[in-house]
């Protein structure tokens, strides 16, 4: 390893986990055994949200239970649809989110009587009602109904966005799907950054908000928005080619690209991928994912590299209609779950988190008062 490539925790085992893996080679994606293929092809968003917390899948009756349970919590307190109006219009929806849950934790704090499974419930419910509420709220001064809809955390998320019932199955079901592949990912920098707070045996809000703050950046999950700004800036597949062989010789980063485990493919990629295609044909519009295809191919010929699961995301999203502001905070509303199940993991069998640093600072200086510098 060439000294500009040491660093960043690459290849050092950091713990241990019985919620997923992403396999020794980095292709056999599971969640508690199951393969991440069998549960975008079978399972819901919920179940899989309930394999994750609760160790293992629900019965019929269970799983109607905690849908149920998850659609109970889409009301917010009075005081934090005030605190929504509060927000500006150019907030970043991930910060209406993390002072959301920062707010949230002042109202309904985990000390009383509330476990972290309940909160974790509540936050899967509640996202889209705050996300959403806000947007609209900023975007044309209208408080919606949060409430709304029977359908489950995808159906929720869609009908508050558009402000009426999703009249395409295929379109609940795309993001139901991209929820799922979202939801898990071991030691990935969020859920790390949120089991180091929950180490310190801070509470759960406050691992959850970590969870928030580190998702964000784009080189993480602010990939999805950056790749979609990516896409749109080309008129069509040559002046993508074009355009991305002279981001290339700039040496610049094309996010969506590459990934820290994955060397050949991101096992998640090809699911969205083929969901990308079924609503851009669905829509009679094939531009962004024809032109998404052929920065894969430039990708793939000149750096070796291969789309992450935020790649193809962006366009799957934008044919669902959601805004590519609001799409990392759509990574939020499925990742909850995986930083749940971490943080519950990391209480369980817990030792704080403080690794060692190599000093290569300067060698012993002799003190000199301040009128002698
Ligand atoms: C759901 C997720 O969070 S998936 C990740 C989403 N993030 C992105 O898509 C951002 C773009 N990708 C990247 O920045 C990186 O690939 C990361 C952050 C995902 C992984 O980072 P690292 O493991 O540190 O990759 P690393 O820097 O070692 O990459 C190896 C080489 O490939 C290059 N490379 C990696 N990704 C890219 C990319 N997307 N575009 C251009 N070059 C890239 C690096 O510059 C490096 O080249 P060098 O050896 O000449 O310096
Ligand atoms: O594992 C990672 O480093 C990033 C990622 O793909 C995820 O969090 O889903």
């Amino acid at each position: 390893m060439s000294a500009a490539k040491q660093g960043g925790l690459a290849e050092v085992i950091a713990g241990q986990t019985g919620i997923s893996t992403v396999g020794k080679e980095g292709k056999g994606l599971s969640y508690r055994g199951y393969s991440i293929y069998d549960l975008a092809q079978n399972a819901t968003f919920e179940e899989t949200a309930y394999l994750l917390l609760y160790g293992r899948l629900p019965s019929a009756e269970e799983l109607n239970a905690y849908t149920k349970e998850l659609a109970s919590h889409r009301l917010l307190p009075p005081a934090i649809y005030a605190v929504l109006e509060l927000l500006p219009g150019h907030t970043h929806p991930m910060d209406v989110l993390r002072t959301a849950y920062s707010a949230l934790a002042s109202f309904e704090p985990e000390e009383e009587g509330r476990s972290a499974l309940d909160i974790t419930n509540r936050l899967i419910g509640c996202t889209s009602s705050i996300l959403l509420y806000w947007y609209h709220y900023q975007l044309n001064g209208k408080r919606i109904d949060t409430e709304l809809g029977n359908g489950g955390i995808a159906a929720h998320f869609l009908q508050l966005l558009h402000n009426r019932e999703p009249e395409e199955e295929q379109h609940v079901k795309a993001l139901d799907v991209s929820l799922i592949l979202y939801a898990e990912h071991e030691f990935n920098a969020s859920t790390f950054a949120a089991r180091v707070t929950a180490s310190t045996l801070s509470d759960y809000y406050s691992a959850i908000t970590t969870g928030v703050g580190t998702l964000r950046g784009p080189l993480h999950g602010g990939a999805n928005e950056a790749a979609m700004e990516l896409i749109e800036r080309y008129s069509d597949p040559d002046d993508a080619e074009q355009g991305l062989l002279e981001a290339l010789q700039k040496k610049q980063l094309i996010m969506g690209f590459g990934h820290r485990v994955y060397s050949i493919s991101d096992p998640r990629s090809d699911v969205i991928k083929t969901w990308s295609l079924t609503l851009s044909e669905q829509a009679g519009d094939r531009k962004l994912y024809d032109i998404s295809e052929r920065i894969e191919q430039v990708m793939r010929r000149e750096k070796k590299l291969f789309p992450n699961l935020d790649f193809y995301s962006a366009s799957a999203y934008h044919h669902l209609g959601i805004p590519t502001s609001l799409f990392t905070p759509v990574f939020v509303l499925s990742r909850i779950t995986g930083w749940s199940a971490h943080i519950l993991e990391q209480r369980a069998g817990n030792r704080i988190i403080r690794p060692s640093a190599d000093y290569i600072g300067p060698d012993p200086q002799v003190w000199l008062p301040i009128g002698q510098r």
